[in-house]
């Protein structure tokens, strides 16, 4: 599902408009009625008292004529302008008047107003700013939406809370609205995504305003969306007349005195998701351990005991996953550095061997291209540098994984796969999964992935979804709290079952 920038949007509105040759206030009925028909399907004309608080344009208009809509089916009513600007919008007027013809007269809030009384047990309707906010709103709109957001009221957003820009960070972080639920039109925006302004919402959900399906169809994006129906086509089935060498032979390079579970983790998630051999190579002291653990991988040791000092794989394999547990000692450094020169496939690299990079950063010119990193947030800081803000953020990534031809995903609630200057945003996943091994499992999702022929990119869109979706049925089992690495890779099957079985999801979860 893609996701437009603000003037993506308004493209799509007039090219909409102009095809389906409708007045432009059509759309904002449409919106208004798919709103009504959302709040009045969960009310079912409830006596709870609605206060609407509609700004000045377009997202104003939709409030307005929302209002318009619940007076008709008799709901308790309070509508407020927050009279922020003299430039009202044509179709903001025209549903005023609508409104105003029905003898419904809204309070006009101005910098001088009372705020206005509102109980907890209100619901609110926040149509002050949408996704046209260009600049600070003034302090005293500031100071309304600090009063909405001290209230304890449901707060019901349309588009995007008001006072969160769609494309950066808010100029006051006070000065937002803290949504209970975002309705949002037709695609979703960018910052429902990231750690800082993610949190302005609970949930959204998305409403189909009818907006062009040629235009959303060919409009070339930066950043899409990754659901059950943009994962699907990646995934390739298995054929009957197969064997196990169809599905390739991976090997996991890792490990050290103390940390051979991550090798296991990892083998075992590679297995799991269906390679067709798997090969863990471990200092000498996991030997046993990885034998007993998982009966299924085969063991290479290097010569020493406690940690890897020469990287010999003694066949070529289809892919490989690399830095798990393995430690940053002077001897795995070389050995790393060398094993980067030899290699000449994409490695999936993780954990330490990331650390590596980010210390030796000569060594950056030697990923093989096309391989995959999948840093968390301090490792992806080491790599990339500090950065000022999320947005800041994704523009470093975006810009280092072109220069190196690398898969760059950075983990976190939304992980995100840059490739090619594109993000790739995952649609699974939940806090349960910040847990020891998580990110091992990961890799060897992946790697078994790049073994069983996926390249690159759809390995890692694949492997990022089903390590959430895995996630997310192990957590329905368990509780969050209780989720372990382990159990991610009990439910890879599950999840590769759900993935063929779920509705598309359309909504999601904020803070
Ligand atoms: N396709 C769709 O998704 C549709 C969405 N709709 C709704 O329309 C809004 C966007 O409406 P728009 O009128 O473009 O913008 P806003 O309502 O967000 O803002 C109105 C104007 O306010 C000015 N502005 C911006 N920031 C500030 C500020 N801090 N203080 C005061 N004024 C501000 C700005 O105008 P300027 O000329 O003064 O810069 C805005 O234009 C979208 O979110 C949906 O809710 C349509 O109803 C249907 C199609
Ligand atoms: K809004």
């Amino acid at each position: 599902m893609k996701i437009f920038t603000a003037n993506q949007i308004y493209k799509a509105d007039k090219f909409t408009i102009e095809k389906q040759q409708i007045p432009s206030d059509a759309l904002m009925e449409r919106a208004a009625t798919q709103l009504f028909e959302w709040i009045h399907s969960r009310l079912q004309g409830a006596e709870v008292t609605i206060q609407l608080f509609c700004g000045i344009g377009n997202n104003g208009g939709d409030g307005i004529a929302l209002a318009r809509h619940l007076k008709e089916a008799d709901y308790n009513i309070q509508v407020h302008v927050v009279n922020y600007s003299e430039k009202r919008s044509k179709d903001f007027l025209l549903n005023l008047e609508r409104l105003k013809d029905r003898k419904i007269w809204p309070e006009f809030l101005n910098d001088d107003c009372v705020m206005p009384e509102i109980s907890p047990n209100d619901i609110i309707v926040d149509a002050i700013f949408g996704i046209g906010l260009n600049r600070a709103p003034s302090e005293w709109v500031g100071k309304l939406i600090e009063h909405i957001n001290a209230s304890q009221a449901f707060v019901l957003s349309v588009d995007i809370p008001s006072g969160l820009p769609s494309d950066r960070m808010p100029w006051n972080t006070d000065h937002v609205i803290r949504a209970s639920y975002v309705l949002s039109f037709q695609v979703p925006k960018l910052v429902f995504f990231l750690p800082e302004t993610g949190v302005y919402q609970n949930q959204w959900e998305l409403l189909d305003i009818g907006l062009d399906a040629e235009f959303l169809v060919k409009e070339e994006v930066d950043y899409e969306f990754m659901t059950q129906f943009d994962v699907q086509p990646i995934y390739r089935p298995r054929l009957k007349f197969s064997h196990k060498g169809t599905y390739g032979h991976a090997v996991i390079v890792g490990g050290g005195y103390g940390k051979i579970g991550a090798v296991q983790m990892a083998a075992n998630a590679c297995l799991s998701i269906g390679a067709g051999l798997a090969t863990t190579f471990v200092p000498e002291c996991g030997y046993h351990s990885l034998q007993t653990a998982l009966p299924e991988a085969m063991v290479l040791t290097d010569a020493e005991d406690d940690y890897i000092s020469e990287i010999k794989i003694p066949f070529k394999p289809n892919a490989i996953g690399i830095g798990m547990g393995m430690g940053t000692k002077e001897e795995t450094v070389q050995a790393f550095g060398k094993f980067l020169k030899e290699v000449d496939l994409p490695l999936v690299i993780d954990a330490d061997g990331l650390n590596i990079l980010s210390q030796n950063p000569k060594l950056l010119n030697e990923i093989p291209k096309l391989s995959i990193l999948t840093p968390h947030p301090k490792e992806l800081e080491r790599l990339i540098g500090e950065w000022k803000n999320d947005f800041d953020k994704l523009d470093k990534a975006k810009t280092f994984a072109t220069k190196h031809d690398i898969v760059l995903v950075i983990k976190g609630a939304h992980t995100i796969t840059f490739y090619g200057g594109k993000g790739y945003v995952n649609s699974t996943g939940n806090p349960g999964m910040a847990t020891a091994g998580s990110g091992d499992v990961l890799t060897g999702m992946i790697t078994g992935l790049v073994a069983m022929g996926y390249d690159s990119l759809p390995a890692t869109v694949l492997g990022v979804y089903l390590h959430g979706l895995a996630g997310d049925i192990g957590a329905s089992l368990v509780s969050y709290d209780a989720l372990k690495a382990t159990g991610i890779i009990e439910n890879i099957g599950k999840a590769y079952l759900e993935l063929f079985k779920r509705p598309e999801p359309q909504e999601g979860k904020g803070a």
